[in-house]
């Protein structure tokens, strides 16, 4: 049986307290490893391991050295890939052929893009003339904001903490980090590839453990953490803030969605079903930027419910090492217990289950899994809570919808807004529609498409802040203006 511990100050540490819980394998229920769990002692042992590392070597090494670093922690993942995509698997369930082309890649470009372009910004800097005639000159020079807190969730576990892990280190911050307390592993495992990178003690620190009263709630409080990154549920994200307005302390938020994919009848089908089936289903639906409600205009309404409903039931749900499966379980019975309650409130609202709305008969060997059906509705009303509140599971409601303003209005209808999907072969059509969307991130005939270097991040109750590119410079640097009278 595994036991993962914290990492700390470069080492692996047990809890003081003794106390650990399960791990758990959501393909099979089965116990993976006991996890350690962190109380204030070890939370505050992290911080001030950080600290001390921003004081010491970390803060004191030039760009391009740690540059140099963080591009051999992107390579020490990539020659462990095989590790990382078995502890992937291990914690989530997800599909290897999935992981293997998302979560470990991402995990290293993370390092390589953000260690690359912090060696290439350029400072602003502005001439201004005084009363005297001299002028004087300012400029404006970044520097590291200090300790992060990085509060991280289950369904993309390395990717989602390194694309926070990445920028800070590579603006010379050092970082505590609260992975999800179901998907420990990949966290942990990092901790050795830094190791091995030369990453200095203290600078990337792992304490394990749950969200309120437990590591995550000790790290949201702890007075010596200079700023919070936090991807998860909107709630949370509202607790997480309130606890950093003590102190105030800045952050930078990554929160739900209810994303809408549009899809119009000029739209290209196999394109638009395509993209519909995999916004709605990959990951077993647990993707932020998922669509979970899809408007498509009338003339093509039935014929786009039948060939979704087609391209759902040819998923074939299996294990991860299953080379044929691309449709894995959800994260642990708990959220199937979620998922389940809004397929039943989705026939009480009186929906029509065009295909799933259940639990997949499973061979005897997964029988203890956390398996559920794809599942498509129709006929909802627009204030079901199956079409207002986040499910996170494998499942959309499709309503057709008459005018390009109609589809807007529903579009726009929510608290939410993360990210949005057009299906349109009418680029002014495209463009239009897009211009008017309120959401953080809006895709044209493609979905989950990423270029690192934008913008990324939640408008409304999805989201504080953005990062990608230079905009997570800003989250993580201290921008300072200097002011030299000449
Ligand atoms: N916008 C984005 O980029 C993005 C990306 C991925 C997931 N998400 C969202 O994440 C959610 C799914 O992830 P989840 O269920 O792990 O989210 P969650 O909010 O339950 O947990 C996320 C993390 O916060 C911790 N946490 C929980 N309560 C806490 C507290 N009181 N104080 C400090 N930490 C606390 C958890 O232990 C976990 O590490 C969905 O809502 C999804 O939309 C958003
Ligand atoms: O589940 C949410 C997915 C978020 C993706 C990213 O943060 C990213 O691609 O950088």
């Amino acid at each position: 049986m595994k036991e993962i511990k914290h990492f700390i100050n470069g080492a692996f540490v047990d809890s003081a307290s003794g106390r650990t819980f399960e791990d758990i394998n959501p393909v099979n229920g089965q116990v993976i490893g006991r996890v350690h769990e962190a109380g204030r002692a070890e939370v505050d042992a992290a911080v001030r391991a950080a600290r001390a590392a921003l004081k010491g070597p970390w803060g004191k090494m030039t760009v391009a050295e740690r540059a140099e670093i963080l591009h051999r922690v992107a390579d020490g993942v990539t020659a462990r890939f095989d590790e990382f995509l078995e502890a992937e698997c291990l914690d989530t369930g997800k599909p290897k052929s999935l992981a293997s082309h998302i979560d470990i890649p991402r995990g290293a470009a993370n390092f390589k893009v953000f260690a690359d372009l912090i060696k290439n910004v350029p400072t602003e800097a502005f001439e201004m003339a005084t009363p005297d005639g001299a002028g004087a000159l300012n400029y404006g020079v970044r520097r590291p904001k200090g300790v992060i807190g990085v509060i991280s969730p289950w369904n993309l576990p390395l990717l989602l903490m390194t694309w926070k892990v990445g920028p800070a280190l590579a603006c010379g911050n050092c970082v505590v980090v609260k992975p999800s307390e179901e998907t420990p592993l990949t966290a942990t495992l990092l901790g050795e590839v830094m190791q091995a990178a030369g990453v200095p003690a203290g600078v990337y620190n792992v304490v394990h453990g749950f969200g309120g009263d437990s590591a995550g709630a000790f790290l949201t409080e702890h007075p010596d953490v200079d700023a919070y990154t936090f991807t998860g549920e909107t709630g949370t994200g509202e607790t997480i803030m309130r606890a950093a307005a003590k102190g105030v302390r800045q952050v930078s938020l990554e929160l739900g969605g209810k994303n809408a994919g549009i899809v119009f009848a000029d739209c290209d089908l196999d394109k638009a079903i395509e993209g519909t089936l995999r916004s709605a289903f990959a990951n077993c639906g647990q993707v932020c930027l998922g669509t979970e409600r899809v408007y498509v205009e009338r003339p093509i309404f039935d014929a786009f419910v039948a060939r979704l409903k087609a391209g759902a039931e040819a998923l074939k749900i299996g294990e991860p090492n299953d080379p044929e499966a691309n449709f894995g379980p959800l994260i642990s019975h708990k959220h199937r217990e979620k998922v389940l309650s809004y397929y039943q409130q989705a026939v009480d609202d009186g929906a029509t289950v065009v295909t799933g709305g259940g639990v997949p008969e499973m061979p005897a060997h997964l029988a203890g899994g956390a398996w559920v059906q794809p599942t498509i509705w129709t006929g909802l009303t627009d204030d079901s809570a199956v079409v207002t509140e986040e499910i996170f599971g494998p499942c959309c409601h499709i309503r057709p919808f008459d005018t390009e303003a109609e589809a807007i209005e529903l579009a726009n209808s929510l608290p939410y807004g993360l990210a949005s999907a057009i299906w349109t072969e009418n680029a002014s059509r495209a463009h239009r529609v897009a211009g008017q969307i309120e959401a953080g991130i809006v895709w044209v005939n493609s979905w989950f498409l990423r270029d690192l270097r934008t913008a990324f991040g939640g408008a409304k109750q999805s989201g504080i802040g953005r990062e990608g590119g230079v905009h997570s410079l800003e989250f993580y640097t201290e921008l300072k203006n200097i002011c030299v009278k000449l």
